[in-house]
């Protein structure tokens, strides 16, 4: 019989002496899904004071993470409560999935196994493993799901780490299945291919990925920069699909604030005029002075951008993007022009902009240092969400170092 590979393994092993428990945990569970040939999976784990199970890390294509099961509910806490694992072979047969699909996720599902995690009798969680079109997994995948799900119950026992559930958490943003098609000559580039993302109030959301595999796309979609080829939106919970030209500049006005990586102030404005400019186009502004202030630099409000450092500018086009009073801060690369402690200065700024305005920040970044500091981290892979991650810890800027 096989037993877990070496890579597994070793991924398993960094979970022992790793401060990033979250990472380390998805970093082993993608490859234990990837030597079993699954599509899709999560973690579950269960908080012991509420007995709701949180889905803590999932890997695939689902925001399966951004999801919790209440209190005994759910197929995740059948498993968990019978302390046996459950195995569906095909889910349209199977009356606990109404419409063969997943419930939750709405994942038109092939087989779910659930593996619960037990530790001296009590369940903590659940391994979930789902694929799409496979028909069995095999002995040797089921013992592969054991001997993982065993490994990982003694980690998160000897760790003392649980889950601690947020039930206030307000979606500002939802896209489901957003696609975007590039023609290019004869041909077509399909550079999104079907992303699902809700996008929390109050949260800083990071997105990861190589070079040119959308993220960008993704920023610009999410900004009403440009619209998506196929998919829906919505907004507060209503429809946003299918916006008139009007009702996207006044989204891209009032609800949305950018900071990028070149500032793009005005060379000839000084920075309160910069922030004021932007309030006077916008419905619900906060004061510009106000906004000054809060990124401390009441005492350079008249200093043109040509007179400031490159982190003073930064902090300028945080105030323009803050003026607004926006749902949703959008940050493409905001530190990457800045030398490190700069930079580290920025994101603390940004920390503070989410703790007091709970505004949601949407994070582009090469820099994986920064994805410490997140609430969820996406990670992008050929126009798809390939993972996405809840950071029950994220650290404060001051303690990033790259
Ligand atoms: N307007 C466009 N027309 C045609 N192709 C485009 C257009 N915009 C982007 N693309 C293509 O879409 C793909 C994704 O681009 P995108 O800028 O979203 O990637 P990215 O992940 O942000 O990359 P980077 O990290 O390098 O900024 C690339 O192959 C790019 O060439």
């Amino acid at each position: 019989m096989r037993g877990i590979n070496t890579q597994t393994l070793w991924k398993i092993m960094q979970l022992l002496d790793s401060d990033q428990v979250e990472s380390a945990l998805a970093d082993a569970f993608e490859a234990l899904i990837a030597d079993i040939s699954a599509d899709l999976g999560a973690i579950w784990l269960k908080n012991s004071s509420t007995s709701r199970i949180n889905s803590i890390v999932s890997i695939g294509k689902n925001n399966i993470s951004g999801f919790s099961i209440e209190n005994k509910q759910g197929i995740v806490g059948e498993a968990c409560e019978a302390k046996e694992p459950i195995f569906v072979s095909d889910i349209s047969k199977d009356e606990r999935f109404p419409g063969g699909k997943d419930e939750i996720t709405g994942i038109e599902i092939k087989n779910v196994y659930f593996m619960p995690m037990i530790y001296r009798k009590e369940t903590v969680g659940c391994v979930e493993i789902i694929n799409l079109n496979r028909d069995e997994l095999s002995e040797e995948d089921i013992a592969l799901i054991h001997s993982f799900a065993g490994i990982i119950t003694l980690f998160i026992n000897e760790n003392g780490y649980s889950y601690v559930a947020d039930t206030k958490k307000k979606v500002v943003m939802s896209l489901r299945d957003i696609t975007k098609d590039y023609p290019s000559g004869m041909e077509i580039t399909h550079v999104l291919k079907g992303v699902d993302l809700d996008i929390y109030e109050n949260e800083l959301l990071v997105i990861l990925g190589e070079s040119g595999c959308g993220k960008t796309t993704l920023l610009n979609i999410i900004g009403g920069m440009d619209s998506p080829t196929n998919g829906e939106i919505t907004l507060d919970g209503k429809d946003f699909s299918h916006p008139t030209e009007k009702e996207l500049v006044n989204f891209r006005r009032n609800y949305i604030g950018f900071i990028f990586q070149s500032y793009n102030l005005m060379p000839n404005l000084t920075a309160l005029e910069n922030v004021k400019f932007i309030s006077e186009i916008c419905e619900n502004p906060v004061d510009p002075a106000e906004a000054i202030d809060m990124v401390g630099l009441s005492s350079r409000a008249n200093n043109y951008p040509s007179m400031m450092s490159g982190g003073q500018q930064q902090r300028v086009s945080i105030a323009r993007a803050l003026v607004k009073n926006p749902r949703i801060i959008l940050a493409d690369e905001p530190t990457a022009a800045l030398d490190f402690s700069t930079g580290q200065e920025v994101l603390a700024l940004i920390e503070e902009v989410i703790s007091k305005r709970h505004t949601a920040v949407v994070m582009v970044t090469h820099n994986v240092e920064i994805a410490k500091m997140a609430n969820r981290v996406i990670r992008v892979r050929d126009g798809k969400i390939s993972s996405i991650r809840v950071n029950m810890w994220p650290l404060h800027a001051s303690d990033l170092a790259w």
